[in-house]
């Protein structure tokens, strides 16, 4: 007995057959309409979290990755489709890893033309000096993707701040979001599981002009529910130009263990993705503030530490920059930047006293100090004296002669 060839299904949408299942939910569909569902589910997120209003000019952070690439793609074919009046700008920063972002922009500075778009690229190497390959060959390759997280965010709120735009969006997707979650949830920390869910955060501004506490970058994540299977599949049927190679330098442990946690997840289970990401919010909206000043997450813990509250944990899903993870090396270090920075504020308030200097008689005064203000050093709005970048910076300059050092030596 020959068995029939099975007959594909017909597309839920229309009489054509199916020629993808969704990786989301399991629908048959035909290709035109996998395409216009993921766009119109794009911009149902879009109009259901009032992300942008019209006349808005928004930055989209661009790696010329799959997941920024299929961003802009979809902003524009949307903004034109249906006239949403926004003006939208590629802002891309060049870590300076040679090999690959150098290939990655190339392919971004395609895109630009091929979407029309105006691309602005900043690097590292201009904002802080340092590129990410000075950067490893100094700190080693455990921890750099700490370095690279704060100053990615730094550099795409001082793009933002240079374009005069106050919004920015990446290419953020449920995998990624999900990925957040469950560290979060696995570090138990409480106040970053409170905030990682939401599609709309707002950063320290690099307003070194002002001391306005409002000058804010708001970041949002349009591709939040999308997977990143669609987000492949997308960019494949749409012909996207995207660039495909990781970084060189390996993601943060921890993240890349729960990233094979979540791909583990999804095998046995496809809705896992959403189904985690759907807990993230539920928690989110368990640990938000409950009633009046009671709130069941309390502040204390990042009084300690520069003061990320406003800020999601990273820009680029392999930059955890949490404090709180504690792993080898990575512990360590963050453990020295910690010092270097207590050490500096210390100083700052022994020489200088203020009246919101915490003591006993004034407990609310550590609570005031996570007050935004401008760097000392560099203008960027900060809750300490120094922001996360510049702590980084003065650990990573007094490393480097002895590394020149070394090198003169090996050379
Ligand atoms: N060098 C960069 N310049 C501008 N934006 C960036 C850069 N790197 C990351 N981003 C933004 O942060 C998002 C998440 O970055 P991540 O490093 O996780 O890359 P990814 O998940 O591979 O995304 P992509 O496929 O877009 O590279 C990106 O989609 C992009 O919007």
């Amino acid at each position: 007995m020959t068995a029939r060839p099975q007959r594909r299904p017909a597309c839920l949408q229309c009489p054509s057959p199916a020629k993808i299942k969704r990786p989301k939910n399991g629908h048959a569909l035909c290709i035109a309409h996998f395409l216009s569902t993921f766009e119109t589910e794009v911009l149902q997120t879009m109009e259901t979290s009032g992300l942008f209003s019209r006349g808005e000019t928004i930055a989209i952070g661009a790696s010329g990755g799959k997941d920024s690439t299929v961003l802009a793609s979809v902003l524009s074919t949307l903004n034109t489709r249906h006239n949403l009046g926004l003006n939208l700008h590629l802002l891309s920063i060049d870590e300076g890893i040679v090999g690959y972002r150098d290939h990655s922009l190339a392919t971004v500075q395609r895109n630009a033309r091929q979407y029309g778009l105006p691309l602005t690229v900043l690097s590292y190497r201009e904002l802080y000096g340092w590129t990410m390959d000075d950067v490893v060959a100094t700190v080693g390759k455990k921890s750099n993707c700490t370095y690279c997280g704060v100053f990615r965010r730094q550099a795409l709120d001082r793009g933002c701040e240079m374009l005069n735009i106050s919004h920015v969006v990446t290419g953020h997707n449920a995998d990624d979001m999900a990925e957040t979650v469950l560290m979060n949830l696995l570090r138990g920390d409480l106040p970053r599981l409170a905030r990682c869910t939401a599609i709309t955060t707002r950063s320290s501004s690099s307003s070194s002009s002002s001391s306005d506490a409002s000058a804010t970058v708001r970041r949002s994540k349009p591709l939040k529910y999308a997977y990143q299977k669609e987000i492949v599949l997308y960019a494949h049927h749409r012909k996207l130009d995207y660039f495909t190679t990781e970084c060189t330098y390996a993601p943060e442990a921890f993240r890349g263990s729960a990233r094979d946690l979540v791909k583990a997840l999804e095998r046995v289970r496809p809705t896992a993705i959403m189904d985690i990401l759907r807990s993230g919010e539920a928690f989110a909206g368990l640990l938000r503030p409950t009633d009046g000043n009671r709130t069941l997450v309390p502040p204390q813990k990042c009084a300690e530490k520069e003061c990320t509250c406003n800020e999601e944990d990273s820009l680029g899903t392999c930059s955890s920059t949490s404090f709180a993870s504690g792993e080898g090396a990575m512990h360590i270090h963050e453990a020295q930047l910690r010092n270097l920075h207590h050490h500096h504020h210390h100083h700052h308030t022994t020489e200088t006293p203020s009246p919101s200097s915490p003591s006993p008689k004034n407990p609310t005064a550590k609570r005031k100090q996570q007050l935004l203000r401008s760097c000392t050093q560099c203008g960027y709005l900060t809750s300490q004296d120094l922001c996360q970048a510049c702590v980084m910076l003065q650990s990573l300059n007094r490393s480097r002669p002895a590394v020149m050092v070394q090198i003169e030596h090996d050379g």
